[in-house]
Formats: structure tokens, sequence, C-alpha cells
């Protein structure tokens, strides 16, 4: 049984709960006092109705120019007699419904393409900047002026149009935000575990957008409020409108008679502006200082699967073994090869993946490699640092990088040719017949969700089974994974517990669906050593129970002695030796293999308990 981690990273004591965002925003004074004010000015508009005296528009011989207070007019009357208080209450409604107008049109259309063409490959991306940038090319409120005959001077449209205008700016945000966001390992990992593209942008990359998205809607609300009433100023648009721009006009024309008609618009214009923009500056310090996010390191790492708890079988357990096996590999280079009675789950045959150069040219850094696993079988996949491992495991799962090429070659998984699969086709695939366990257990949860969470949106997703049952399924597993406090971690963020507690989260969310094959990249490299133990302790027992295939890619032999039953060695792209573990560990037939193996005693980590086949009696199963 493996040990229990009950050693959180940092400060174990702390409470598990994270202080809303909101509840922030109203720590903060000048959020607070910003907020209030527009508030208050929103319902004195919402209410106009029933505070103004007079209608916005009536004009009364007797009040023109009337001095403050004069007959109910509580802020005089104008240079044609109409009633200043009534008409600033109706054009704080002019100005909400520009604001929401204007910025919500960017807000969609900017948002909407930005998702799109940041998360997308390069052909979506080509057509969203060529538009955004032709709407760039629009000489922006001149246009409103210009388009003044197709709007009717109704200010809603030429806010409509003012909102498309603003977009590319919106767009721009969001799109250099996913572009940072798309390559996190947790967003590899949530597609990984077969989450649809919908899902990862409405979760992972727009959660890790929000903050941005929103200062910028209300500095865009504030902008559509000063073009409005600009427009406005100008005797663009209506007359009739009750505006602070008309207000404002007329006010400056009267300036030396009656110096208060101008005084009030434009103190309750600068109040809402200027709200707006320090309501921003707030929202801007509250959320970019919310949400921890992991650096990303070592390249082209990809990422699990908190996915999907499974019933005990699953159903196309049928087509296993369609595959006939090879012929028993042992000691052959080249070919890693189950044995005859065990049928193929997993059948690699001439895998070549390459890149290209510069130059243009391809360059191949996996070259003809052949591996078969069997079902239920450990296959140890060794090798130094770039000799293909990795990429390799990547093509079985599907997620090579967009400018990898696979040359040619065939990966069958349960008797079907993943090669050339769309992503819809693998999707389904993932995270329920094969499942990831990552480098970087950090990484690849998502900082901004606890990790409950994130365990259930996979267990859902691959299981359609209630919240409720997902719940209960994943905190059995987390115990079985040597959880101390399932409950407690479940509540938790990813930073509140330690690197083993997060591999063994990682763990328990792959092996939720049983899988039948389980990739492990060096899934114990980024811990401590005694947690090392624990986890490959607990990788060998979930095997076992759950009868999985495991795929362990590591450069470590002494992780290999701990799982597998057979080991694969690569060098420089290609299978130098394949055998059952004992064998190739007594008796290594290629200089390289021996190489790796004196290299062993130079390591930090070794392991020093018995091989596991040797320990089961020897052989391969
Ligand atoms: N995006 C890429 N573009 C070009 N070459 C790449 C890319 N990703 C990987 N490679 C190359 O592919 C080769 C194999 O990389 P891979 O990651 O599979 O190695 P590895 O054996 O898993 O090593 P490590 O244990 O360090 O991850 C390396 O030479 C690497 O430089």
């Amino acid at each position: 049984m493996p040990g229990t981690e009950t050693t959180a990273a940092r400060d174990t004591s702390a409470p598990v709960t994270r202080v809303p965002t909101w509840r922030r925003l109203l720590r903060d004074p000048q959020a607070v006092v910003t907020l209030a004010i527009l508030v208050l000015i929103v319902v004195l508009g919402i209410l106009a109705p029933l505070l103004a005296q007079h209608s916005p528009n009536h004009a009364e011989l007797s009040m023109i120019n009337a001095p403050v207070g004069e007959s109910g007019y509580l802020l005089g009357g104008d240079e044609t007699g109409r009633d200043i208080f009534s008409r600033l209450l109706y054009s704080i409604n002019t100005a909400a419904v520009s604001a929401l107008i204007g910025a919500g049109v960017a807000l969609v259309v900017g948002v909407l393409a930005g998702l799109l063409g940041g998360y997308f490959g390069t052909y979506t991306r080509a057509v969203t900047e060529w538009l955004f940038s032709l709407i760039m090319t629009f000489p922006g409120v001149l246009l409103l002026i210009i388009l003044m005959p197709l709007t009717g001077g109704d200010y809603r449209w030429t806010m409509l149009i003012f909102g498309v205008l603003l977009s590319p700016a919106m767009y721009r945000i969001v799109r250099n935000l996913v572009l940072g966001v798309r390559n996190e390992l947790y967003v590899d990992a949530a597609r990984v575990s077969g989450l649809s593209d919908v899902r990862i942008l409405g979760r992972h990359v727009l959660s890790a957008v929000r903050g941005p998205v929103i200062i910028a809607a209300a500095f865009m609300a504030g902008a559509s409020i000063g073009v409005q009433s600009g427009l406005a100023f100008l005797g663009v648009g209506s007359k009739q409108e009750a505006s602070f721009g008309v207000m404002i006009k007329s006010g400056f024309d009267n300036l030396y008679i009656e110096p208060t008609q101008f005084l009030w618009p434009t103190l309750v214009l600068g109040v809402i502006t200027a709200s707006l923009v320090l309501l921003g500056n707030a929202l801007r310090d509250t959320l970019e200082g919310s949400t921890p996010r992991p650096v990303r390191t070592g390249a082209g790492l990809r990422a699990v699967t908190p996915p999907a708890p499974a019933p005990a079988t699953t159903t196309d357990a049928t087509t296993t073994g369609a595959v006939t096996a090879d012929a028993v590999g042992t000691g052959t280079a080249g070919t890693a090869t189950a044995t005859d009675e065990s049928p193929a789950l997993l059948r690699i045959r001439d895998l070549a993946i390459a890149y290209p150069t510069p130059g243009g040219a391809l360059t191949e850094v996996v070259t003809n490699v052949n591996l078969t696993l069997s079902a239920g079988e450990a296959l140890g996949l060794v090798g130094e640092s770039g000799s293909g491992k990795s990429q390799t495991a990547f093509a079985t799962l599907g997620v090579l990088p967009p400018e990898a090429v696979v040359t040619r070659g065939s990966i069958r998984l349960d008797g079907r040719e993943l090669i050339g699969l769309r992503d819809a086709a693998l999707r389904p695939l993932r995270g329920r017949v094969i499942a990831y366990i990552p480098q970087e257990p950090m990484s690849n949860l998502d900082p901004s969700y606890k990790v409950g969470a994130q365990l259930v949106e996979g267990v859902r997703t691959a299981l359609k089974v209630s919240a409720k049952d997902a719940k209960a399924q994943m905190l059995g597993l987390l115990e079985r994974c040597g959880i101390a406090d399932p409950a407690r971690t479940f509540d938790s963020y990813p930073h509140q517990i330690s690197g083993g507690m997060a591999q063994r989260v990682l763990i328990a969310g792959a092996v939720a669906s049983r899988p039948k094959l389980l990739i492990a990249d060096e899934p114990t490299t980024a811990l401590d050593v005694t947690v090392q133990a624990e986890i490959l302790d607990l990788l060998r027992d979930l095997q076992a129970e759950l009868d999985m295939a495991v795929l362990l890619v590591t450069h470590n032999f002494g992780v290999v002695a701990d799982i597998c039953d057979r080991i694969a060695v690569m060098r420089a792209g290609e299978i130098v030796e394949t055998g059952d573990l004992t064998t190739v560990f007594r008796e290594p037939r290629h200089a390289y293999t021996r190489m790796l193996l004196d290299a062993i005693l130079d390591e930090d980590v070794v392991r020093t308990d018995l091989p596991a086949s040797a320990a089961r009696g020897g052989g391969t199963r």
C-alpha cells in the first residue's frame, strides 16, 4: 500500500478556502466608493420617471434660464425653459444605454473572436486577424458621423457601430491572453482527458482571460459614454434625446448668462467617467493579483487527466485482441513486443516523427519505432533526454505539437488505428481508454479551480454521471490514492497542496475511468525521493488492481525496475534494445543499454527493491 500524503506544500494549517474576488474587491476603498457612486447614479436614472417633475423636453417660457431652485426647478431652467434636473436624470439613462451597447458589442464580438483566433490554428487566426485589422482601418468617430443618415440619428445604432469599432481592442487582449494560456499544461491536461474544445474554452481559457476582459469592458463603457456625449455635443443625432452632450452644448452656448447650466451635466458626466476608470483600476488590482499561474517549465511536456470515473467494465473491451500479438521479442533490437499469448492492446509500427527545420526540410526525431504492449502489461520506455520517448508517448495520445509531422507508421490502440484520426474521434478515447500522468503535477492543475471541481469535470465528461456521484467516486479514489483527508484536498486549490498530493490527485483522475492504457511520463521526476517511492508503489498497486497496461516513460532504470515487466531502450529516436526486465538487467546486449545501466550507479535516486517482475517470479506475464 502506498503511504498516505499528509504534507501540504504550503502552510498546512491554512484554511483551504480562498476569498472570493468580489469580497476582495469590496475591501478596496476605491472600488467601494466608485461602485457606490455608479450604483447611485444608475438608480437615479432608473427612477427618472418617478423623480423628474417635468418631461425632459417640456419647455416653459417663464423658466428660460431660471436660477437654481426656482418654482420647483431644482437645478433651474435651460435656455429654452426645460427642467435641468429632469434632463440630467434622463441623460443618465442615455449614457447607461450607450455604455451597455458600446461595451457589450465590443465584449461579445471581441471575446468570441479572440477565443477562436487565439485557441484554434493558423487558418482561424488568419481570418480573425484580417477581419479586425480591416475594422481598425475604419476612421472611428468620423465614420459614426458619416453613417448618420443610416442610423437616423438614433444613438443606439451609433453605439452599436461604435461597439464594433471598439472590438479589435478587445479581440487583441483576448487573443494574446489565449495564446499564452492555450499552451499551459492544465489546458493540455483538459484536452488529454477528453474535454471538448468548447468546454476547454468556456472553463479553463475564459476563466484565465476574464480579469483583463472585465477591466477593458469598464474602460470601454466609459469610452462609449464619452463618444456618445461628444457626438451629441457636435450636434450628431437627435436633439430630442436628453443626453449629457446636448446639455453641455446648451450650457456652453449660455456660459456667460447662466454658468451653472454648463456645470451640472459636466459634473455628472465627469463623475461617471472618472468612476468607471477608477473602478477599472481597482478591478485590475484585485483580479490580476488573484490568480496564481504556474510557470510552464520543461517544454513539450503534456498533461494529465482528471478524467472520468468508470464502471468496472468498458464498453469496447471486446475489441481487445483484435490484433494478434507479435512473436516474443526478448532481446530483439528495434521491436518491443508482447508475448505470444498476450493480445496486443497497443501496437506501434515503424513510427517516424519529424519536425521542420528553419530551411523547410524535415528532421526525424523518432525513427522506425516498434512497440507492442499487451493488456495489463507494464513497459518501461527508457532513454536519455532527447531520445524521443515523450514524442512516442505524445503520438500515442494524439497530442503532438501542430508542427510535428508523423511521416510514416501506425499506432493501433485496441485494434483501432490512431494515426490520422481527427481530434473529435480521439477525444472519446482519451481519459477513458487511454489516460496520462505527467511529469509536473502542479502545472497540470488549473490554478483557478479547486482540485475537486477539476476532477469532477473530467469524470462527468467521460461518464455522464451526476456531480454528486462523480464527487463520491473521486473522494473514494483520492483516499485509495493515499490522500489522508480527501474532502479537504477535494476542496483545496492546487497551490494549497504539495507536489506529491498533486500527483496523487492526477493519478486518481487518470485511473478513475479504469483506462486500459496508462501513459506515465516521468511521473516521479519532479518529486522528492521519499514521495517518489510512494508514488511508484501506488502506481504498481493500481496497475495490478485495475489490470491496466502501463507505458512508463523515464530515464531512470530504478523506476522501471519498480513497476515494469518489459523494457524498451531508446536512443536518438530509435529503439535499440527490448526485452523482459530481468534479461535486460542481467544481460544487456546493446552497448548503449550497458552504458545506461552503469550510469544508474551514479543516479541520485536508485530504488533498491527487487524488480517487480522478479519479485513476482521473474518472467513476463
Ligand atoms: N516542438 C519541437 N520542435 C522540434 N523538435 C522537437 C520538438 N519537440 C521535441 N523535439 C525534439 O524531439 C526530440 C525528442 O524529444 P522528446 O521530448 O521525445 O525526448 P525525451 O526522450 O522524452 O526527452 P526528455 O526526457 O528530456 O523529455 C528531441 O531532440 C527534441 O529536441
